[in-house]
């Protein structure tokens, strides 16, 4: 696969890091302003880096934009003309609509969009997918990527707001999460880089149970919670201070925000 990433920041370089570990390309076009920060990249044999996008697009047939919103319009006004049939066109851009890419290069593209987060450079993204695709070619190829750098769903374009906030800004609510215990075990005699090691190693462990297990969190909580034990007397303290409530309301203020955006 010939892939072009349009916009190597801090997500492009992510996937970049991806698809190099998970053996994903034959050849990979780095494109950017400045191309300064691509110089460890470059030393891989099939990467490319280059500040001609025409050039990146003319070279590739899997096209992944990862610009600011801002740039996009002017990158896609850019190269639009030499869009073909070949290309598989993915575009990571927040809140920028399916509709509003035809607007620009027509409606006569297949076009994916897709929220994965920066989990994707060690190949453990959640991304989820969605497309004006009639029939499943196009999407398919896309769930092949990035299943090979996590896990992928295949969602209504509506919900693409909501899955920024879960999966993309979700890397952020869980690396507080994490080092929030870490800190707890910090106070409880762990040295920090020990109490790290622990927390993270036991999220981990939480999340692939969920996943290997196919169980619900309760399920497994309960076999954890000894009657009158340390478990449920942290777990309800933690209650009364409000943890679930204050990552629900986090969740939708991020939401609120997310919207609030996209309105302009
Ligand atoms: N950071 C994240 O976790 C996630 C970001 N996104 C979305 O991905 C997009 C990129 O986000 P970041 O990587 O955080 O931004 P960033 O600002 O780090 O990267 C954007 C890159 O595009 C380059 N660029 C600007 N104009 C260009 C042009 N004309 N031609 C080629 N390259 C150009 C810039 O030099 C920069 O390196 C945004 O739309 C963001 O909403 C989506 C999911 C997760
Ligand atoms: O924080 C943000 O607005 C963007 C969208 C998802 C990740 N970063």
């Amino acid at each position: 696969m010939k892939i072009a990433i349009i916009g190597a920041g801090n997500l492009g370089l992510s996937i970049a890091k991806g698809i190099l570990s998970t053996n994903g390309a034959t050849s990979m076009v780095l494109t950017k302003r400045n191309l300064s920060g691509l110089k460890e990249i470059e030393k891989y044999g099939i990467v490319t880096t280059t500040t001609d996008n025409r050039e990146a697009v003319a070279k590739s047939d899997i096209l992944i934009f990862a610009v600011q919103p801002g740039q996009f319009v002017k990158i896609l006004g850019e190269i639009k003309d030499i869009l073909t049939d070949k290309h598989v066109i993915i575009s990571t851009i927040t809140g920028f609509s399916i509709a509003r890419m035809e607007e620009v290069i027509g409606p006569d593209h297949y076009i994916i969009r897709a929220m994965p987060n920066t989990a994707i450079s060690v190949g453990k993204s959640m991304t989820c997918i969605c497309s004006n695709e009639k029939g499943t070619k196009r999407v398919d190829l896309a769930k092949a990527i990035f299943n090979r750098m996590g896990h992928s769903m295949q969602i209504p374009e509506e919900q693409m707001q909501a899955a920024t906030v879960i999966c993309a800004s979700g890397i952020a609510f869980w690396m507080r999460l994490i080092r929030a215990t870490t800190q707890g075990a910090i106070q409880l005699g762990f040295d920090a880089k020990e109490a790290q090691e622990l927390a993270m190693h036991t999220c981990n462990g939480a999340a692939s149970l969920l996943i290997e297990s196919d169980s619900h969190p309760e399920n497994e909580i309960d076999k954890v919670t000894t009657p009158r034990g340390c478990t449920i007397s942290g777990l309800n303290e933690m209650e009364h201070q409000g943890l679930s409530s204050s990552l629900i309301r986090g969740i939708v203020a991020s939401f609120d925000k997310i919207n609030e955006i996209k309105k302009g």
